[in-house]
């Protein structure tokens, strides 16, 4: 159990408020000016990760004073009770141990005083060997042939992490392409199916509870679909298999336990694609890729664990997003990935931060009187550039940024990667340092613009700056950095949901419209007027009705 500490009556979260009055009063700019070692200072290399965050609008002082709020907010405490299985999700009644899932250092980790570490290990040799078995052309689908493609169905984090994955280590692809059904929109599984070969598909069924609408209703048209080509309900075991916490309902659909990859419900949905949730991942990439995956995952929890706060990169990144939300009133953070293949990676975080810290009640039952977990977003660059950072550069509104770039590119072709890394290079400098009206003017001048152009033009020129970001800079985008890169984020979010005294592990918020849809399905299937709900939704419900005859 997590103790419940108010983070505003710490003294730190006091003397936070006081110093946020006196760096309002400077700038980044001001900041680098006045000091030649900054970079040195706010900067940490991690294996081939490089993190700087020097051009944050923070000094030695503010972050003494963040580590003091860390620390009377107990986080170490926090860490090593996750690590060591206690109960941290309490509203569930539940252990958070995905760092189980990918300790490769073997130590027992104990859940109610049993190591989990055998039962992972087993799974993970179950995968491993059906990897090898599809791979090799070993295992055959109905008619023989080997399996070509894998469709897997599952909803949120039975979902965003594999894509995400997939699609960040597409250059490992091993020769079976990975397709992902989520939506309950029957175009989803509609097109997606126009793609694959019953012969030659396999389906995973990836639902932790395996009770999830989507899920299961994707999940029966695709054994419809199926079913339809191959006549013969035997022929289901070589083209389902089940990842799952739930034997039972697996066993109802219709896949054997043999087929079903089991997971934990110490495993959070959202903190699962290293579970058997991985499946498609390993399918696609390789085992040995998806191995350093979670060995990358556990260099990173190792270090969470281990390293003092203030060279600790998670914690960093927790405080410094944690600095502008409550002391600066930020309320999102866009995470903006210079690499085409991480193209998911700001919607993977958008369900990890979101879902986990998206909360207003405290972890005892009070609302809480300050910001938690930020609005996130963003695209890859350089595709942001054209089309919303005009904003983040001029606009009214504070946005922290990150910015992630590999080094070398998978596909160094001519020039686009100085380009690409041009860039960011530029992007990060122009938010820092801005550009000021005497620069402006200067320009507007040697452009040949009169005395009353300029005065008219200038305003609308200028960059006030003092916009801050963090940038992780990369050597390349492989299985081991991008597990590093995923653990970062998975830690920041906990570190922050532990600050904030608010419980990061459940997802209450996504019940009631669960709920709700559930009630109101029946009332869609016939042709009565509906009264049972407020106007407006009794007008919709009627108005589509209508319309749908
Ligand atoms: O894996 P399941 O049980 O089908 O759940 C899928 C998703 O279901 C949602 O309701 C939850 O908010 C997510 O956290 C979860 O990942």
């Amino acid at each position: 159990m997590l103790q419940a500490i108010n983070p505003t009556q710490t003294a730190a979260w006091k003397a936070l408020s006081d110093h946020a009055e006196q760096m309002k009063k400077t700038d980044i700019a001001a900041l680098f000016a006045n000091d030649a070692a900054r970079f040195d200072k706010f900067s940490l290399q991690f294996h081939d990760i490089l993190f700087d965050y020097s051009k944050n609008l923070l000094t030695e002082e503010t972050l003494t004073k963040l580590l003091a709020l860390a620390e009377q907010t107990e986080l170490k405490d926090a860490i090593d009770k996750m690590f060591a299985g206690d109960e941290i999700n309490a509203t569930e009644g539940r252990a958070v141990l995905h760092v189980a899932l990918r300790n490769r250092s073997n130590t027992p980790v104990l859940v109610d005083g049993e190591d989990v570490m055998p039962a992972v290990n087993k799974e993970l040799a179950k995968m491993k060997a059906f990897c090898e078995k599809v791979h090799s052309g070993e295992w055959k689908g109905y008619t023989g042939k080997a399996i070509t493609d894998v469709v897997n169905i599952g909803i949120g984090g039975s979902d965003l992490g594999p894509v995400m994955v997939t699609e960040a280590l597409k250059p490992y692809w091993k020769g079976i392409t990975p397709h992902f059904v989520s939506n309950v929109d029957g175009t989803h599984i509609v097109e997606t199916l126009k793609k694959v070969d019953p012969e030659t598909t396999l389906f995973l069924i990836a639902s932790k509870t395996f009770t999830t609408q989507e899920t299961m209703t994707n999940a029966h048209s695709a054994r419809d679909w199926f079913l339809k080509a191959a006549g013969d309900e035997a022929h289901v075991a070589k083209h389902f298999a089940a990842l799952s916490t739930n034997q039972k309902s697996v066993e109802a659909f219709g896949i054997d336990s043999a087929n079903m990859f089991e997971f934990w419900d110490w495993v959070g949905g959202r903190y699962s694609l290293w579970s058997a949730i991985g499946l498609s991942i390993a399918l696609t990439v390789g085992y040995d890729n998806f191995e350093q995956l979670l060995q990358g995952a556990h260099d990173v929890d190792q270090h969470f664990a281990t390293a003092e706060m203030d060279k600790n990169v998670p914690v960093l990144m927790a405080l410094v997003g944690l600095w502008y939300g409550n002391f600066f009133g930020a309320d999102s953070e866009a995470i903006l990935p210079y690499d085409q293949y991480m193209h998911r990676f700001s919607a993977y975080f958008q369900q990890g931060n979101m879902e986990s810290n998206g909360k207003y009640v405290t972890r005892d039952g009070e609302a809480v009187d300050y910001q938690t977990g930020p609005i996130i977003w963003g695209e890859p660059g350089t595709n942001g550039q054209h089309a919303f950072y005009q904003l983040i550069h001029q606009g009214t509104k504070l946005i922290p940024c990150d910015f992630l770039a590999p080094a070398v590119s998978h596909n160094p072709i001519g020039d686009h990667h100085p380009k690409l890394l041009a860039n960011f290079f530029a992007q990060t400098e122009a938010l820092a340092f801005g550009k000021d009206r005497a620069t402006v003017e200067a320009e507007l001048k040697a452009a040949g613009k009169s005395d009353a152009e300029i005065a008219e033009l200038a305003p609308h020129k200028v960059f006030l700056g003092n916009r801050p970001t963090n940038s992780m800079l990369f050597k390349q985008l492989d299985a081991r950095t991008l597990g590093q890169l995923l653990a970062f984020y998975e830690h920041k979010i906990f570190a922050q949901g532990v600050i904030w005294n608010i419980f990061s592990f459940d997802q209450w918020g996504v019940e009631l419209g669960k709920q709700l849809a559930n009630q109101i399905l029946p009332e869609l299937t016939n042709d009565d007027a509906v009264s049972s709900h407020d106007s407006s939704t009794n007008g919709l419900i009627n108005a589509y009705k209508a319309m749908a005859k």
